[in-house]
């Protein structure tokens, strides 16, 4: 018998509590770093229970569940969730892996910025020039050239897939440096920025923007100093915030909220992902001239600040009329 969402034995008079119930399919550094305790504790509070899903295990021989969140490598994976995805559409999967997709590629990635044209909307955001090199380290010079972007150049791998290398990135100085670069890669012009770079992470309606430290300013006259290609650090994914960090007011200037809220709701749309952060930065010397470098599915949300309460929210959002017997500690 079930009265008011709870769920009765009809003997000894037993209450079950209706559970959302949550598959996730995550790397351990992810679950360490997403399922911390403090926010199990608030989700289970609030009727949220995470299970693990065994990878080796069919996914639909697990469950039931009511929404997956997964983020792992490989196109089997992939295959096995699109898969669940078609057979069970009474589970909300977060996000489709097609979509996912979209992102493991730095030009796809930011194609969806450029079609959204935000030139006049509270300031202009765009994507720095950029190129996409698939062969011959030789002929870099000149199709760079050709190309017309200017030095310095930020070297990335194109393809995004989770993996360290994946995020060697390089600062290239000068023209003959150039075809010691590995392809396939993007070479994106580097825009100055003064050192500090917004992340605006996404979690379905909700925005949430942190300062990160990022590279020094670049000028003409250290390129000449300095040719060659230079290795450079994961500075914007530490954890360290530059929110507290003693900067001037117009670099520390977080981008104006409708900004943010205008391209993060086009974005969501167009990539048809709920899970993502968007690396931005403002262009030295400018007050609302901005640039989309890098877009990343389901980035660390434990460095988000109060990622706890904003994700069982948006979890909720999907809560429905299900009653199951699982308990917390099961
Ligand atoms: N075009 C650019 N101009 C200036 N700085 C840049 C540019 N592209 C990247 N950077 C700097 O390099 C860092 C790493 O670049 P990017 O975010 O594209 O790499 P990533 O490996 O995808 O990083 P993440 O850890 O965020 O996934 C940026 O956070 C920023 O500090
Ligand atoms: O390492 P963290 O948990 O912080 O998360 C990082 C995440 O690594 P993980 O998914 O393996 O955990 C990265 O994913 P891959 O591109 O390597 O797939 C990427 O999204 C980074 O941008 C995230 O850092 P953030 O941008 O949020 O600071
Ligand atoms: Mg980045
Ligand atoms: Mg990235």
């Amino acid at each position: 018998m079930r009265i008011k969402g709870k769920n009765f034995d009809g003997e000894g008079g037993e209450e079950e509590e209706q559970k959302l119930v949550v598959g996730y399919a995550l790397t351990l550094k992810k679950k360490k770093s997403f399922l911390q305790p403090e926010f199990e504790r608030l989700a289970c509070k609030k009727g949220i229970l995470f299970v693990a899903i065994d990878v080796n295990l069919p996914l639909s021989d697990q469950g039931p569940f009511d929404i997956i969140l997964h983020k792992l490598l490989g196109k089997e994976w992939g295959d096995i969730v699109e898969d669940y995805r078609q057979t069970h559409p009474e589970v909300t999967v977060i996000d489709p892996p097609y979509a996912i997709q979209h992102l493991h590629n730095r030009q796809s990635m930011l194609q969806d910025v450029v079609d959204l044209n935000l030139s006049d909307f509270h300031g202009r955001v765009g994507v720095p020039k950029q190129m996409v090199i698939m062969k011959d380290p030789l002929s870099i010079p000149d199709e760079v050239a050709k190309a017309g972007l200017k030095l310095p150049l930020v070297a990335k791998p194109l393809v995004v897939d989770g993996s360290a290398k994946s995020h060697e990135l390089f600062l290239a100085c000068d023209w003959s440096s150039l075809s010691e670069l590995e392809p396939p890669l993007v070479l994106q012009e580097f825009v100055n920025h003064d050192g500090i770079l917004f992340k605006i992470y996404i979690v379905g309606d909700a925005i949430k923007v942190v300062r990160r430290f990022s590279l020094s300013n670049v000028n003409q006259c250290q390129l000449a100093k300095v040719p060659g290609i230079f290795p450079f650090p994961r500075v914007s994914s530490a954890a360290a915030s530059a929110d507290d960090a003693d900067l001037d007011p117009r670099v520390a200037e977080l981008p104006p909220r409708p900004l943010l809220e205008r391209l993060s709701k086009e974005l969501r749309h167009r990539l048809g992902l709920r899970l993502f952060n968007i690396d931005m930065i403002r262009e030295h010397g400018t007050r609302d001239i901005f640039y989309v470098i890098d877009i990343n599915y389901f980035p660390g949300y434990g460095k988000m600040p109060d990622y706890e309460v904003i994700f069982t929210d948006f979890l909720l959002t999907f809560k429905k009329k299900k009653y199951r017997a699982i308990s917390c500690e099961d």
